[in-house]
């Protein structure tokens, strides 16, 4: 004993699948907080269906475990590890603030996966061209007076929520990763947007980390 008190920090595993989708938001949490993790990604169907799906709470991912308990629910799975690392805002208000944007984000990836999942090719067009002319101009225009509010009131800080990165902000920036990816003038109109998102980018916890993961649609 050298009178030295040490954290003891749980082990983290995060099971997903190989795709960003519903884990990549507990993923960048991870990175952002520099908390090491197990990123184990399932790449193989049968492997899922014959062996894994069965094992878990819910038979779906993503699952956490946190010192080999297991969590379900991705939302809940960012909310929890947003409050363990001290990115779920700094009141009671504020934590409101940041949940609010999560389920805004909620929406939004919603409306997306009608589009991903339409197999129709006439009702897909349909659903591309209302993303393009309602959906995603209702979300920017939200999302900017967020941002906008909360510049007035934090000294500029640029984030959605309070003076300093949140659950918020990565939620923001990995839903619209997929429509700008597809659309790259979604934000053009919404300087605030292209700015947070080169913060996200360009975070030094997270900018390494986003630059080297696998270009995939989803
Ligand atoms: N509401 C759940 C939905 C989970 C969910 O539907 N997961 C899908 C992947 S995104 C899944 O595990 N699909 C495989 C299966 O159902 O076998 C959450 O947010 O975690």
């Amino acid at each position: 004993m050298n009178g030295e008190i040490t954290a003891i920090v749980p082990k983290y595993k995060l099971i997903y699948f190989d795709l960003r989708g519903r884990g990549e938001i507990p993923r960048l949490l991870f990175h952002a907080a520099k908390v090491d993790f197990v990123d184990d990604r399932i790449d193989n169907e049968e492997r899922w269906f014959n062996s894994l799906k069965a094992k878990m709470p819910q038979q779906v991912l993503p699952v956490l475990e946190v010192d080999g308990k297991q969590l379900s629910q991705s939302l809940t799975i960012c909310r929890y590890l947003a409050r363990e690392f001290g990115l779920i805002g700094k009141s009671n208000w504020e934590q409101a603030q940041v949940e609010q944007i999560v389920d805004t984000m909620d929406d939004l990836r919603a409306e997306v996966a009608k589009w991903i999942y339409e197999k129709d090719a006439a009702e897909k067009n349909k659903i591309a061209s209302k993303l393009r002319s309602e959906i995603y101009p209702k979300f920017t225009g939200i999302l900017e007076s967020i941002i906008r509010e909360n510049q007035g009131n934090n000294n500029s800080s640029g984030y959605f929520v309070g003076d300093s990165l949140t659950l918020a902000d990565l939620s923001v920036f990995e839903t619209f990763t997929f429509p700008l990816s597809i659309h790259p003038d979604i934000f053009d109109d919404h300087l605030e947007l292209q700015e947070h998102r080169q913060k996200i980018e360009t975070h030094k916890h997270l900018a390494e980390y986003i630059k080297n993961r696998p270009v995939r649609p989803v």
